[in-house]
């Protein structure tokens, strides 16, 4: 598994929030993994390749379960070390149109959704790939994961593999959380109220401490924010397509 600063992350909604929000997004590092076009083999028994850890599945006991004011959000089932994997954030890749017109279908219904969006910035610094990622209607547990203004217990990181078309997103512990516990990240990135870590241990989220997030969560008028931490802005991320 090896980190690199070779492309920036910033996962925000789908327009930039105002300057002054106090959900700007921030840029993040990236997980780089090995990939269809290496040569090692999958799999974790002898043999196999370590560098491909978000590659496995969960394997971490999460529940599904309502959460007050919230609606359905996530829970550790088993104690979850800082750094550990806790799942891939899958669903339909969309182009841009495609994702605004869902965007505006979902508004127009009044509903929540899980459409992410991640920029990455590519070496040139000149341009960004844009992943639209919507688990609204297809998707894993991740989609159930709901925002915390703090930053949350989650922290979401680019994964690139090589040979794979295009990048992942996925969410690893940002620290150690207790069984019970419900799992968050922040919707628009690295809350300036989380404290990052250092770089020195062990771990994805460690190294990849500062990822940005923006899942789902696009609400037309400012939807209350029930994250109940210190550090609540009152609402959640907004967007303006
Ligand atoms: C990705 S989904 C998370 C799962 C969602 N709670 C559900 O029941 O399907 C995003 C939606 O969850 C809700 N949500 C997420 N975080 C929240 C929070 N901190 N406070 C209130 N609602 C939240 C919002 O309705 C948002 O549009």
């Amino acid at each position: 598994m090896e980190f690199r600063r070779r492309a920036e992350l910033s996962l925000q909604p789908l327009s930039k929030p105002p300057k002054e929000s106090p959900h700007a997004a921030e840029s993040v590092l990236a997980l780089l993994e090995c990939g269809p076009a290496c040569a090692c083999r999958h799999g974790s028994g002898a043999g196999g390749c370590l560098a491909r850890t978000t590659q496995r599945g969960v394997r971490v006991r999460l529940a599904v379960a309502p959460v007050p004011g919230k609606g359905w959000g996530v829970r550790a089932l088993e104690p979850l070390p800082r750094g550990a994997f806790v799942c891939d954030y899958t669903g339909e890749y969309l182009n841009t149109s495609d994702a605004r017109a869902r965007l505006a279908a979902y508004d127009a219904a009044g509903a929540g959704h899980a459409l992410l969006v991640a920029r990455v910035v590519l070496p040139s610094a000149t341009s960004a790939l844009r992943l639209n990622i919507d688990a609204t209607r297809r998707g894993n547990v991740a989609r159930f994961v709901n925002h915390s203004c703090d930053g949350g217990n989650l922290e979401a990181v680019l994964v690139m593999a090589k040979g794979e078309l295009l990048p992942r997103v996925a969410l690893f512990a940002a620290r150690d959380i207790a069984p019970g516990e419900e799992l968050t990240f922040s919707y628009c990135g690295r809350s300036k109220a989380a404290a990052p870590a250092g770089g020195g241990a062990a771990g994805a989220a460690d190294r990849a401490r500062g990822a940005g997030a923006a899942a789902g969560g696009r609400q037309h008028a400012f939807t209350p924010c029930a994250c109940g931490t210190p550090a609540c802005y009152g609402f959640l991320p907004s967007e303006f397509v």
